[in-house]
């Protein structure tokens, strides 16, 4: 694994940093395959990224876009990661409504929609169990908890192992996430964080040893990926 974390000076410079590695990769791997398949985070940081893609001039149809985790809500509803996605970027490019892969969060049942989307990343990748499809780039916050996609400290989601996607919680909400084997996996995992609530946080986890069940993002590292962590200065600037 090669793992490489930058300060930036401010969450501008994080931004620009972030859409300039992403924009790599993409063009990097569509010199070598026909597509790119891409993993989104939700939250509130990635926002201005997403912004900044949609007046990328890119060839949108080989990119397939996935989410990595998904509040159990209605695709309308303020909460929704999808939503976001798609009123900061997706609405606004000329992207085939088939390259996009929302999560479903329409069954009664948090488990059946997580197994569903399990079976579509399955059949769409061509891969099955036991292995895990390979992501060309998983993009990846963290929580002022430490917490990444919907892997909360110390619940049940961060010990599955034999399955994609599986059912996170957030007090007492279901959620929707790729689980900790599937992320490692990738080609690629960026993690993006900005302020200074996440320093604490990112003090346990770039610490040598300390408790991945209390602060679930140590638990990524993609043994033939590349991981990097891009912060802003509030953030990290104690960690270079
Ligand atoms: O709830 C979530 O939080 C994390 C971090 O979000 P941020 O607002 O601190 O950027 C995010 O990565 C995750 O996708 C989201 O569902």
């Amino acid at each position: 694994m090669q793992k490489l974390v930058e300060v930036l000076a401010d969450k501008q410079a994080l931004i620009a940093k972030s859409l300039a590695l992403v924009l790599e990769k993409i063009t990097t791997s569509l010199d070598q395959q026909d597509y790119f398949t891409i993993a989104l985070s939700g939250g509130s940081t990635p926002k201005p990224l997403y912004e900044a893609l949609s007046s990328q001039p890119l060839d949108w149809s080989k990119i397939q876009v996935f989410w990595g985790d998904e509040r159990y809500v209605s695709p309308d509803h303020p909460d929704s990661n999808q939503r976001m996605a798609r009123l900061a970027w997706l609405d606004r490019i000329p992207i085939p409504a088939a390259n996009i892969h929302p999560m479903p969060t329409d069954e009664p049942d948090p488990h059946l929609a997580a197994q569903k989307y399990d079976d579509h990343l399955r059949q769409w990748f061509g891969v099955n169990s036991p292995d895990f499809p390979v992501f060309d780039l998983i993009l990846l916050g963290m929580g002022d908890d430490g917490h990444t996609a919907s892997l909360f400290p110390h619940t049940a989601a961060l010990t599955v192992s034999d399955r994609c996607i599986t059912v996170g919680e957030k007090d007492g909400n279901p959620r929707l996430t790729f689980t900790v084997p599937l992320i490692n996996q990738a080609r690629c995992v960026i993690f993006i964080a900005a302020g200074e609530s996440k320093r604490p946080a990112l003090h346990e986890i770039f610490s040598a040893y300390g408790d991945s069940f209390s602060y679930p993002s140590r638990l990524i590292h993609p043994p033939a990926g590349e991981l990097y962590w891009l912060l802003d200065a509030a953030a990290g600037s104690s960690f270079v």
